[in-house]
């Protein structure tokens, strides 16, 4: 599946140090995965976790979902060391957290060629650099990480999460002007099933491609949040097919359930339906 088609609409985090979870999750039905080599993983166990990541990378088994490992940063121990273990190993991406500017980027892609950068949008810098890293030519997406983002800004949030609203929106426009994914930040209450529906869904509304998840039971319900409805697809159906008809007239507007359709309607109604094909795909 081509990079600018691939849906993101669960990207599920395992730390790469649970054996047990990485041979679960060739089964678990992800968009896409997060291979976690920073947070999830202790110090102590750091090194043989990196070792066990690439022996289950090079198992092989994870299918065509994207597949990306998040190192540790360059600031640590063990971020030179993450980067040398994954040289050639099949994945779609390195994922560096606590990206500040372009320049960690530029830091990463002179270490390692070919393989495309994610960056987590997790400081208070980063959030006030989003454009310019958005902007680095190998930067391929953007992942929120809301959890240390919080603990920067000394923020308390809520449900609606209002105190981060303008970092979650400054990174999502700095990711749509380059065209490239987004993802929005974990919700931690795993067992919590209303929340994360309710965060999933806000997440959608304000335009992220999907939700990263720190547990399976978090899947189905970001996989359907994030997927257009049937009633989304039967509209843009509907418009595509009014539209054809005024535009076969050499007219420009046309008009479905009371509201004007024009050409820039049918690029997002187009968009939709290709998204949905992408996830059928993907589902096979
Ligand atoms: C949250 C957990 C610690 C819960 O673990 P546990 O109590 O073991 O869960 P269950 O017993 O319910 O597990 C049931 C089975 O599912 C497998 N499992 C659990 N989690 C995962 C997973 N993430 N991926 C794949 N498989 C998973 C278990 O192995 C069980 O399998 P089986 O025995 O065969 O039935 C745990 O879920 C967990 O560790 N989650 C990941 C936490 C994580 O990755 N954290 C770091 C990312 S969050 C972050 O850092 C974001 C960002 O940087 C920020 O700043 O916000
Ligand atoms: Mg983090």
């Amino acid at each position: 599946m081509t990079q600018s088609m691939r849906p993101y609409r669960s990207v599920l985090y395992i730390p790469g140090s649970k054996e047990r979870a990485l041979d679960k999750a060739r089964g678990l039905p992800a968009d896409a995965i997060i291979f976690d080599l920073e947070d999830a993983v202790a110090p102590d166990a750091k090194d043989a976790a990196r070792a066990t990541l690439r022996a289950e990378i090079d198992k092989g088994g994870y299918g065509d979902r994207a597949k990306l490992v998040r190192i540790n940063g360059f600031d640590t121990m063990w971020g030179n060391a993450d980067i040398h273990a994954f040289r050639g190993a099949d994945i779609d991406g390195l994922l560096l957290p606590k990206v500040n500017s372009a320049l960690d980027i530029e830091t990463l892609a002179e270490m390692i060629a070919d393989v495309p950068i994610w960056a987590m949008m997790e400081t208070a810098s980063g959030v006030l650099n989003a454009r310019t890293i958005a902007a680095h030519p190998r930067l391929a997406g953007i992942v929120m990480g809301t959890n240390d983002l919080v603990k920067e800004l000394g923020c308390r949030p809520g449900p609606d999460r209002a105190e981060i609203q303008t970092a979650l929106q400054m990174s999502l426009i700095a990711a749509r002007a380059d065209g490239i994914p987004i993802v929005d930040g974990v919700y931690n209450a795993f067992k919590d099933e209303a929340g994360l529906r309710a965060e999933c869904e806000q997440g959608r509304d304000l335009g992220f491609d999907g939700k990263t998840l720190i547990h399976p039971d978090q899947i189905a319900i970001a996989n359907e949040v994030f997927a257009p409805s049937e009633a989304d697809l039967d509209l843009a159906r509907r418009q595509i097919a009014a539209f054809e008809e005024v535009e076969a007239r050499g007219e420009g507007v046309a008009v479905v359930d009371g509201k004007i359709v024009e050409n820039l309607h049918i690029v997002t109604a187009k968009a939709l339906i290709a998204k949905a094909e992408a996830i059928e795909q993907r589902e096979g």
